[in-house]
């Protein structure tokens, strides 16, 4: 079963994500030359990747790439990649490399296979941190998503898949479940009593295709990071 940790504000589990975060890319520096983290996109995140950003550790080994990026221009406050250059690579982590998801004026389709040969290049993912929505979507793995069941199929030869669902605004890419899921060490942050009644419903009942985040639900090396939110 997977752990769950409840923190008394969103303060305190940024601070506390970040330390596990940073000694799990450290342990994984000491026995490799490279590391690879993967990060979510959204509005949960932007204190964690901060926090993060201030941590010392030898950052020019570590490639960063986010869970899934939504196609709209890096101009724009939705992009995923606008978020993570302001937020994480910055700071002590400025030189970590960033593997890209996003090219503009580009369709999913159009730089599937370019993108996909970048991620396998840096897979696998060493620590993966994931967001959910209240819908109980993962990285931009959607209930009622055109590729989902192929995106679902944890033994599967793709990593990363495009995304088209009502619940997203814009055509997605993301991580597929087998890329997620090969993750030695897995984090999912979440915060507020609606995701919290999301997760505890998608632990009950379901299949993945209803509940995405179940891919990662029961496994060993996952650690919840909850907090019911405010200061
Ligand atoms: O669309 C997305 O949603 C989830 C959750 O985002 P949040 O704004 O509710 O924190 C996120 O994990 C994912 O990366 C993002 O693209």
């Amino acid at each position: 079963m997977h752990e769950f940790i409840e923190y008394s504000d969103p303060a305190q589990q940024a601070e506390e994500l970040a330390a596990v975060v940073a000694r799990q890319l450290s342990d994984t520096l000491a026995r490799q030359e490279k590391a690879t983290l993967a990060v979510p996109g959204g509005t949960t995140p932007a204190r964690f990747l901060s926090e993060l950003s201030n941590t010392a550790l030898e950052w020019n080994r570590v490639s960063v790439l986010l869970s899934d990026e939504r196609f709209v221009p890096e101009t724009e406050p939705r992009s995923n990649t606008r978020l993570l250059k302001e937020q994480f690579v910055r700071n002590a982590a400025a030189e970590a490399t960033i593997v890209p998801l996003y090219a503009a004026g580009a369709t999913p389709e159009s730089v599937l296979e370019q993108f996909s040969a970048g991620v396998r290049k840096v897979s696998p993912i060493d620590v993966c941190v994931l967001g959910m929505g209240a819908d109980m979507h993962v990285a931009s793995l959607f209930p009622g998503g055109d590729n989902l069941a192929k995106a679902l199929d944890v033994a599967g030869p793709d990593v990363l898949i495009p995304m088209r669902a009502s619940g997203a605004e814009e055509p997605r890419v993301s991580l597929t479940a087998s890329a997620l899921t090969g993750a030695t060490h897995l984090h999912l942050l979440i915060m507020g009593p609606e995701k919290l009644a999301a997760l505890r419903h998608a632990e009950s009942e379901g299949s993945a295709m209803q509940a995405p985040v179940r891919i990662v639900l029961g496994r060993r090396n996952l650690t919840v990071h909850y907090t019911n939110g405010g200061e």
